[in-house]
């Protein structure tokens, strides 16, 4: 039988769970694939009493996974305290959260899962709890580090034909500048190109970069970072084989007949990657890391707590990582 996705369930305060259980009820008609939850099995019965779903929840290993989920959501259940407190995140539960995903990483990396499909955690509780991580994406290429050495984890969002990546990611808007690197560029660039390739069939991606200042620094007129960083990046990235062009001012870029010329575009912040993909497709774009040795994906919205224990969430995004997850690990087109 096929190894199982490994599921993470996410902060329990938050919408993972009520979307993994209802997608878990849906899995016949939608045909998913058999995953394993990595979370705890008490809690998850109770959110499924809340929300009304009739499904059985049972403990299990990756190995037994794919022979349980017919009649049963397999779980790999975590020793903790998980209450069920719908939009009221406790740190008691932290070290479940955090354990859920190590395992998850570990069943997948030693081959007994395909891949990891993450739900999402709410970042103020874990760090109140002591998580030095500023999120999923740089808590993972920890996870994956061998022999010490640590992937550059680079994250994607990912929808149809538009794919955009943060240089920074969670990192106050004051310290970018500093932290847009030539190094940085190019390290990302090699990841992309490479992963563009390797994760997504694409034979020769075309990558646009995004200026940092106003129409890209307008020569050097608006900050010259463009000029003087940016630039010689893309010229090196270029030398090595890699189609990248830019910078190329990051409003007019995001106009859809420019970036539909591109496979993916390169950001210089958070929310110039991440404000395009969900204007676009906020219900079923989906957050993939790039550069790590395991195929990782998770929904691209957050812990919703306004909307947790109500069964109103939309699994559509939780849907599309599950799909992208199987057509990464090749278990369907
Ligand atoms: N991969 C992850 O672990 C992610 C975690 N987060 C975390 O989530 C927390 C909340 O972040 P916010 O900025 O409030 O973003 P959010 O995505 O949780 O919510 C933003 C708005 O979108 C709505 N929304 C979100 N998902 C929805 C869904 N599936 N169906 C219908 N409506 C939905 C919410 O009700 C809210 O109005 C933060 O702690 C953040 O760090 C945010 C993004 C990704
Ligand atoms: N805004 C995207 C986000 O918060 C996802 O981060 P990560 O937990 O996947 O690193």
């Amino acid at each position: 039988m096929p190894a199982p996705l490994a599921v993470t369930m996410g902060e329990p305060a938050g919408i993972g769970p009520d979307l993994l259980l209802g997608l878990y009820a849906q899995r016949e008609e939608r045909g998913l694939s058999p995953f394993v939850v990595f979370g705890h099995a008490d809690f998850l019965r109770a959110r499924a009493a809340r929300l009304g779903l009739d499904l059985l929840i049972e403990e299990a290993t990756p190995a037994s996974a794919g022979a349980v989920f017919a009649r049963a959501l397999p779980v790999v259940s975590l020793a903790g305290t998980v209450e069920d407190t719908p939009g009221r995140p406790d740190e008691q539960a932290a070290p479940v959260v955090i354990g859920a995903i190590a395992q998850a990483v570990e069943a997948t990396l030693a081959g007994h899962c395909r891949a990891v499909v993450t739900a999402p955690i709410h970042k103020g509780a874990l760090y109140a709890a002591g998580f030095r991580h500023p999120g999923h994406t740089e808590f993972l290429a920890d996870l994956c580090a061998l022999d010490g050495v640590v992937p550059l984890p680079v994250m994607m969002l990912a929808h149809e034909d538009l794919r955009t990546v943060p240089l920074t990611i969670h990192v106050p808007i004051s310290d970018v500048p500093r932290l847009v690197t030539g190094d940085l560029i190019v390290d990302t660039l090699r990841v992309m190109a490479r992963d563009l390739v390797g994760r997504f069939g694409i034979a020769s991606p075309r990558i646009a970069v995004a200026g940092l200042n106003p129409h890209a620094g307008e020569g050097g007129s608006i900050g010259r970072e463009d000029m003087d960083i940016i630039a010689p990046a893309i010229g090196a990235a270029r030398a090595e084989g890699i189609d990248a062009v830019g910078p190329l001012p990051g409003d007019t870029l995001f106009y859809p007949p420019h970036w539909r010329q591109y496979d993916a575009v390169l950001a210089m912040y958070h929310d110039q990657a991440l404000i395009p993909i969900k204007t676009v497709a906020f219900d079923a774009g989906v957050n993939v890391t790039l550069g790590l040795p395991i195929v990782r994906i998770s929904p691209d919205h957050g812990t919703a707590f306004d909307l947790a224990g109500t069964g109103r969430a939309s699994s559509s995004s939780f849907a599309a990582a599950l799909a992208m997850a199987d057509q990464m690990t090749g278990r369907k087109s």
